[in-house]
């Protein structure tokens, strides 16, 4: 049977990148993305605010939600100090699958745990079974209808703390409205949008960067 955009974007990383070097990795996987196929990854132009605003948050736990083929997770994985940890969440199991291979070809993995499950039920257990007390970074990238939802269940399961930053991905496309007016409207945040464009496209889209305020 035909293979799947993940596996065919698996096969570009083990064909032009090298192990253990992340930037050929993240770079096999945007000159795929922009060349052959496009796939939903958070891309180079929003990558590099990414870039940005990891390092400046030098985090020392992050939680990414939504892992898809594992771009972001390498991206940030790669900038992170010494002891850091990256916890990513993914739903679909075959995709999950591919983003373990691409993290490992990266050489990332003792950084990163990739859990598969659905983020309702994932959350409220991440205290306990992954003895986390709070987030300094939260990556959103998953269903967008879930950015909302999911922010309210952190802070009810104290997952932030005062200066946490969620930064979401896709907030213009294909947007995440009601999670953008929330950010934006409640005292407890600081809300940023760093104005880009769709990955490999010249859409609009954009990351928002909302800071915690306890
Ligand atoms: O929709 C998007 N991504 C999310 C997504 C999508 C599908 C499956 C999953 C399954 N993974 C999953 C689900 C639920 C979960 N709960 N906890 C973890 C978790 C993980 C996740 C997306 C779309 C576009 C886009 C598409 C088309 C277009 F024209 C323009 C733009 C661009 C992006 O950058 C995007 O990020
Ligand atoms: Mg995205």
């Amino acid at each position: 049977t035909r293979s799947t955009r993940p596996q065919r974007l698996l096969g570009a990383v083990q064909k032009n990148a090298t192990r253990g070097d992340p930037g050929s990795v993240i770079q096999a996987i945007d000159h795929y993305c922009r060349n052959k196929e496009w796939a939903m990854n958070v891309g180079d132009e929003k990558g590099c605010i990414l870039d940005s605003v990891v390092s400046e948050v030098n985090p020392a736990t992050v939680l990414e939600l939504g892992t898809y083929c594992g771009y972001s997770t390498v991206r940030i994985a790669r900038l992170l100090p010494p002891h850091a940890k990256l916890i990513t969440l993914e739903f679909n199991p075959a995709v999950a699958a591919i983003a373990r291979q691409v993290i490992a070809w990266a050489g990332l993995e003792d950084k990163v745990q990739l859990v598969e499950g659905a983020s309702g039920d994932f959350i409220p257990r991440i205290k306990e079974q992954f003895g986390v007390k709070t987030f300094d970074l939260v990556f959103l990238d998953h269903w967008k209808e879930y950015y909302l939802p999911d922010t309210k269940l952190m802070e009810e399961c104290g997952l932030l703390r005062k200066g946490s930053v969620l930064l979401a991905d896709n907030v213009v496309c294909p947007g995440a409205p009601d999670y953008l007016e929330y950010v934006r409207s409640s005292p407890r945040y600081e809300s940023r949008y760093f104005k880009s464009h769709l990955e490999y496209t010249k859409v609009e889209d954009g990351l928002e960067k909302s800071v915690f305020l306890g």
